[in-house]
């Protein structure tokens, strides 16, 4: 990689990067298989041997999946483009604000870890203006080596071609964070409040993203966050165990992934009588297709066919305030000790930079 040279005058500066997953640059079928081929050849995402998933990957799935999941992208695509990336760009808009407005000079910028913008053109640009010390935020609360690792492969993959490294720092996983629980809770009871305060029968209904269940046993850490979140936000509400439920969705082949599914959980819920349920998705962060087709509109549907009365999908925390709060408190913390108010040059730095010009060094 070519970069600009060190400038030994220049101020240190941080910057924060927000990491989300990416998504299609249209609802179409081609742009769809553009975006899958990229999700789905990542080995941290499918672990099954290489060339056997390339082979049912480009055999098969590249050939049927765009087509359906193009539909399903139509049915929640806005005029302003993939809700994913519409929250992502408003969270990091409103993030800025938020540390600019709490005295904090820094640069807020977003990746996709697939598609665009990606995590190492994000990273090229940071660089090439000053910015030395990089804090990597995934907006997945819950870690997972699909979801968090990945983005963080791919950051590190950037640096390895890179002659003078910026320090990065990560933050792994926040499923207990007080702002972010805080933030749910209170999506939950406005809600309520809008809806009605539910009686008896009823449930409120958490959904993450699964993962496969094999993904466990080698150490990931999905499962435990997950649920970890799940006891936090029924705590801040009061809700006894049998007043809510925990349920994984997504799920994706013919192996076993994390249980109950949230199809299974809708549809025995409907069954058993229960006459209304609430659904929160709260490992997502931006409203997206996981939660606006598949909770949302099959979710529904899976409730009311199987006997319910009421369903309400609970939208994620997109923009709130006490969100991007939560999220720029999480950022100050991780900034601990960088330099954040807009720093004049090292004066060191600047002797070194006269001594290193008489090596020949050309900054
Ligand atoms: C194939 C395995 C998959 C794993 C493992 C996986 C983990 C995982 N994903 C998210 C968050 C999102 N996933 C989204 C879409 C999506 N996910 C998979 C597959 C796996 N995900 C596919 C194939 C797709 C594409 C849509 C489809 O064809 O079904 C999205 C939505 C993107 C959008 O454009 O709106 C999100 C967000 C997490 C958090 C996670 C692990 C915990
Ligand atoms: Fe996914
Ligand atoms: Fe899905």
């Amino acid at each position: 990689m070519t970069e600009p040279p060190a400038r030994h005058d220049a101020p240190s500066q941080t910057a924060v990067l927000l990491i989300n997953l990416g998504t299609p640059e249209a609802p179409t079928t081609k742009a769809v298989r553009m975006y899958l081929r990229e999700f789905l050849s990542d080995p941290r995402v499918v672990e099954t041997s290489r060339p056997l998933w390339l082979m049912i990957l480009n055999g098969l799935v590249l050939n049927f999946r765009p087509a359906r999941s193009a539909v399903k992208y139509q049915a929640i695509w806005t005029e302003e483009g993939s809700p994913l990336r519409v929250h992502t760009e408003r969270q990091t808009k409103l993030l800025r604000g938020f540390l600019h407005e709490a005295g904090y000079r820094v640069r807020v910028e977003h990746a996709m870890r697939y598609g665009q913008p990606s995590i190492g053109d994000a990273l090229s640009r940071l660089k090439a203006e000053g910015c030395d010390h990089i804090l990597l935020l995934p907006l997945y609360p819950q870690y997972s080596a699909s979801t968090t690792a990945t983005a963080f492969d791919r950051a590190f993959a950037w640096a390895q071609a890179c002659r003078s490294q910026p320090e990065f720092r990560t933050v792994r996983s926040y499923p207990d964070n007080p702002g972010y629980i805080a933030a749910l809770a209170a999506s939950v009871r406005e809600h309520w409040a809008k809806y009605g305060q539910p009686d008896d029968d009823y449930r409120l209904v958490m959904s993450y993203h699964g993962v496969p269940r094999s993904t466990l046993k080698v150490g990931d850490t999905t499962f435990c966050e997950c649920h970890k979140t799940s006891r936090l936000l029924a705590e801040a509400l009061g809700l006894t165990e049998d007043k809510y439920a925990v349920c994984f969705q997504s799920r994706f082949g013919s192996s076993k992934w994390l249980e109950p599914y949230t199809t299974d959980t809708l549809k025995a819920l409907g069954q058993a009588g229960v006459k209304r349920v609430d659904i929160i998705c709260p490992g997502f962060v931006s409203d997206c297709l996981e939660t606006l087709e598949e909770i949302a509109i099959e979710g529904r549907e899976d409730f009311l066919t199987a006997g319910g009365s009421e369903f309400h999908f609970i939208h994620c925390l997109n923009e709130r305030d006490d969100w991007i709060r939560a999220l720029g408190e999480l950022a100050a913390r991780h900034m601990a000790g960088w330099p954040t108010s807009g720093e004049e040059p090292n004066k060191e730095l600047v002797e070194c930079l006269l001594r290193a010009r008489k090596l020949g060094a050309p900054c």
